[in-house]
C-alpha cells in the first residue's frame, strides 16, 4: 500500500508507515506521476484533486485534513469511484477565535462598542454557528442566513440576506465555496449585493476568496457603500490583489482555521478516516505533542473597566489578528510562507483566566468563549 501525504500536515508522521509505503511531498509537488501508484492521498487546499491529478491512477480514497473540499472535483470522484472525505468542524473553534479577535481588535482601533451593533453570518455550519453564539455573548444583534439550512429547518430562526443588507452594521461569511446550483456562492459578494447594502456595513471573509468579487468589494470601499473589509481568504491565493490589501482594515494570508487545535483536529480526522476505510485498526488514533504556547495563564484585574474591556483582552491575549496583519502587510509576496511557518496558536479552552474584581456576568461570559475560570 502507498500512501501520498502533503508535508505540512502536522503530528502524522509515523501514524501510517507501519501498514504502507508514505510519500511526503509539498502540494505542489504532488504530481499525476507520483499519485498513479498510490493508494490514498492525504492532502490540503493546496492540491486540485481533479482528473487532471488521478486519471489512471490506483488511488482509492483521498483525506483533506480541510472542512473545505472545493479543491475536489467530487463529479469526477464519483465517475472515477475514488472516495473522499474532508474534515467538518476541524477548524471551526480556529475561526472563532479569529473573529473574537477580529472584532475585538477593529472596535478597539475605530473606538466603539460591539454590544447593540447587528451582525449578519451568512453561512451557519460549523465555523458560523460558533460565531453567531459568540456575538450573541458579545451583546450583539445577530442575523443568521444560511438557505439550505433553512429549507430543512423552517424560516424562523433565519433572516434573508436583503434583511442582512438593510440591517446589518458587520457582515460574515462562513460559507463554502460552491460554483453552481441553488446555492452558488461564487462572487456572492458582488455589485448587486453591494449596490443593495444600506448601512455601510464592514464586511469580513474568512471563507474563500471567491465568494467575494474582488472588484466589486473595491468599488463598494471606493464608493462608501462598504466602510471597511477584513480579508483572510483571497481570490487567486496566493497572488492577491494589492490594492485590495492596501484597502482592508485587517489583511491576513488565509490562516484563520490556523490554530494548533484545528491542525491537529483536521489531521486527527483524516488519519481515522484512512484507518476505517482501509481497516488498518487504528480508528482512534490521536495526534501527540501539540505545542503549547510559553504562557496559557491570562491574568485580569477587572477593577474600573468595562465587561468588554476584560473580554478583549483575554480574547486578544490568545490571538492577535494584528501580528498577522503586520506580517502580511511587511511582505505579501511570503503569503505561502507565512502559512508554511504559522506560529503557535492555541484556542481559547487551551487557556486558564484568573480573574480578579471581575464581576460575575462577565465571568459567565468567559466561559460561554470556553476559557477555563479561575476567580480570587
Ligand atoms: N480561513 C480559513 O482558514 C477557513 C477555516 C475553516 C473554514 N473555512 C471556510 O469556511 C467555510 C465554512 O466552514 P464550516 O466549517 O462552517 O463549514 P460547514 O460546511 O459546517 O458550514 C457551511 C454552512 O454554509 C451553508 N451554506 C451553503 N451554501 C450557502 C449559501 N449560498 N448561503 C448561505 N449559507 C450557505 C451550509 O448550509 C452550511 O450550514 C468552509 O467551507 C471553508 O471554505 C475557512
Ligand atoms: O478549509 C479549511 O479547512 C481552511 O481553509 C484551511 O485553513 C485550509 O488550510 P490549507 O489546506 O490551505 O493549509
Amino acid at each position: 500500500m502507498k500512501i501520498v501525504i502533503d508535508d505540512k500536515i502536522p503530528y502524522i508522521r509515523g501514524a501510517f508507515e507501519p501498514f504502507a509505503e508514505v510519500v511526503y511531498l509539498p502540494g505542489s509537488k504532488t504530481t499525476p506521476d507520483v499519485v498513479k501508484d498510490a493508494d490514498a492521498i492525504v492532502t490540503r487546499t493546496r492540491t486540485k484533486c481533479n482528473r487532471g491529478l488521478l486519471e489512471g491512477s490506483k488511488v482509492k480514497f483521498i483525506a483533506t485534513a480541510t472542512i473545505g473540499f472545493d479543491h475536489i472535483d467530487t463529479d469526477y470522484c464519483r465517475e472515477a469511484g475514488i472516495e473522499w472525505t474532508n474534515a467538518p468542524g476541524c477548524n471551526a473553534e480556529s475561526v472563532n477565535q479569529y473573529i473574537a479577535s477580529a472584532l475585538f481588535s477593529y472596535a478597539q482601533k475605530n473606538k466603539f462598542e460591539l454590544s447593540g451593533k447587528t451582525i449578519g453570518v451568512v453561512g451557519v455550519g460549523h465555523v458560523g454557528s460558533k460565531v453567531a453564539r459568540l456575538c450573541q455573548t458579545i451583546g450583539m444583534k445577530v442575523l443568521l442566513n444560511d438557505p439550505p439550512r433553512e429549507r430543512v429547518e423552517g424560516p424562523e430562526k433565519f433572516a434573508s440576506l436583503k434583511k442582512i443588507q438593510e440591517k446589518a452594521d458587520m457582515i460574515t461569511f462562513h460559507v463554502p465555496l460552491n460554483m453552481k446550483g441553488e446555492d452558488a456562492t461564487f462572487h456572492l459578494v458582488n455589485d448587486e449585493f453591494i449596490g443593495n447594502l444600506q448601512k455601510k456595513p464592514l464586511l469580513i471573509n474568512s471563507c474563500r476568496g471567491e465568494v467575494f468579487d474582488t472588484k466589486a468589494v473595491k468599488t463598494g470601499l471606493k464608493t462608501e457603500a462598504v466602510s471597511d473589509v477584513i480579508i483572510d481568504c483571497w481570490e487567486n491565493e496566493p497572488q492577491i490583489d494589492p490594492e485590495l490589501l492596501s484597502m482592508a482594515a485587517f489583511a491576513t494570508p488565509h490562516i484563520a482555521g490556523y490554530s494548533k487545535d484545528g491542525k491537529a483536529n483536521g489531521t486527527k480526522m483524516s488519519v481515522q478516516a484512512i484507518s476505517r476505510f482501509f481497516k488498518l485498526g487504528i480508528d482512534n488514533w490521536e495526534p501527540e505533542n501539540v505545542e503549547l504556547p510559553d504562557e496559557t495563564v491570562i491574568e485580569i484585574d477587572g477593577s474600573r473597566r468595562s465587561g468588554f474591556s476584560v473580554l478583549q483582552e483575554a480574547v486578544l491575549a490568545t490571538y492577535s489578528i494584528e501580528s498577522d496583519n503586520n506580517a502580511l502587510r511587511k511582505d505579501p509576496a511570503q503569503f505561502e510562507k507565512l502559512r508554511g511557518d504559522y506560529p503557535v496558536r492555541r484556542e481559547f479552552p487551551t487557556y486558564l483566566v484568573k480573574t480578579k474584581n471581575v464581576d460575575n456576568e462577565t465571568a459567565d461570559k468567559l466561559e460561554e468563549l470556553k476559557f477555563n475560570i479561575l476567580t480570587e
